[in-house]
């Protein structure tokens, strides 16, 4: 392993040494936190176009399974660790994370100081930075010079409908990014699931006559969704039960009219305590947010609070007043992470219950 540089946009630049893929690459630098899961949050689309910061200090010593992609392709565009571990003890085991890595074109830099790396963007914000061979002036211009994909949505989520067949409620999932936990939470009760593209509109929604729509998470900021899915959410609220997740919550809470704004450093892990208000249960969820709710901006708006979170106090939780359509920041699922609130799913399928029995 050769010495790689992991440069930001400010200036600064840390020196390890590559594994994985020996590309170059840009991304904006995202601070994980979770103390598990790095296939799934590699393979997670919310991150497309992140570079991954691990703080959990040893990565790689369970390789790469069959069972925790979440989706086909990972959608990280590099990955700095502490400590890469290339010897993996797990029996699941199909691939190192080296072997993936190359696999994938996914560089990868180790032996950094990433509580150090985590401090900087904690003080700074987050940034982009890239990984590369040299650190000199002109890969810091080309740094400075990429520019950046919004259409984030557009590059991951299905451009076809498909189907989960299930012999219970048709609920209907609009994919934004979606990991297939979502899917997997769904199936497992037993939903007969149709995933369609995130520009499908409303009209094409009601053809179909689901009992129930889902709004994915998924990559990027809210803002740079088309208006013409506030337009939709707006008008299936009003007649579907309706549950949003990630940037589905965020969209759901813009088309009610609330603001949503960038979060100064984002938070990505699993051990942020998120209290739900109506009854004081506090749980720990699986986060992946670079973006949040305006507070103030929820004045006015027919949506009130269901979770907040109790150390950064960004809304994580959501419902309508008039509807049965409720949104929460957070993974329910897990994912990595904790499944602590995986009711929520039964939640929304109660709701889509008392909607098909008034039918
Ligand atoms: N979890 C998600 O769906 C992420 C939502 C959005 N991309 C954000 O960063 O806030």
């Amino acid at each position: 392993m050769g010495y790689r540089y992991l440069i930001l946009a400010d200036g600064t630049s840390y020196r390890g040494y590559g594994f994985g893929s020996d590309a170059t690459t840009t991304g904006e630098l995202a601070i994980n936190s979770n103390m598990l899961g790095y296939q799934e949050s590699m393979t997670n689309p919310a991150y497309y176009g992140q570079i991954i910061v691990f703080t959990q200090p040893s990565v790689g010593n369970t390789g790469i399974n069959d069972k925790s992609y979440e989706s086909i392709q990972p959608h990280t565009k590099g990955i700095i660790v502490r400590e890469y571990a290339n010897i993996s003890t797990n029996r699941n085991h199909r691939l190192s994370l080296d072997e993936f890595m190359k696999q994938n074109n996914i560089p990868g830099i180790c032996g950094l100081d990433t509580r150090e790396i985590t401090k900087h963007i904690q003080k700074h914000g987050s940034m982009m930075a890239s990984i590369v061979d040299v650190n000199d002036k002109h890969a810091f211009d080309q740094l400075h010079a990429t520019v950046i994909n919004h259409q984030q949505v557009a590059q991951v989520a299905t451009p076809k409908a498909y189907q989960d067949p299930g012999t219970g409620y048709n609920i209907l999932v609009v994919d934004f990014g979606l990991k297939s936990n979502l899917l997997g939470a769904l199936t497992q009760r037993q939903c007969n699931v149709t995933v369609v593209p995130w520009d499908t509109t409303a009209q094409q929604i009601f053809n179909l006559d689901p009992d129930g729509v889902v709004l994915s998470t998924g990559p990027g900021s809210p803002e740079n969704v088309p208006r013409s899915v506030l337009k939709m959410i707006q008008k299936v609220q009003a007649r579907i039960p309706l549950f949003a997740i990630g940037l589905g919550h965020e969209l759901f809470a813009r088309a009610n009219g609330a603001k949503t704004c960038r979060m100064p450093a984002g938070y990505f892990g699993s051990n942020h305590p998120v209290k739900r208000i109506i009854t004081g249960q506090v749980v720990h969820v699986s986060q992946n947010q670079g973006y949040q709710i305006a507070t103030l901006s929820l004045r006015h708006t027919p949506l009130f609070v269901t979770y907040i979170d109790l150390i950064n106090h960004s809304i994580q939780g959501l419902h309508h007043q008039d509807y049965p359509a409720f949104s929460v920041q957070f993974n329910p699922n897990g994912g990595p992470g904790p499944k602590d609130s995986s009711e929520l799913y039964d939640e929304f399928l109660e709701n889509v219950h008392s909607f098909r029995s008034k039918r």
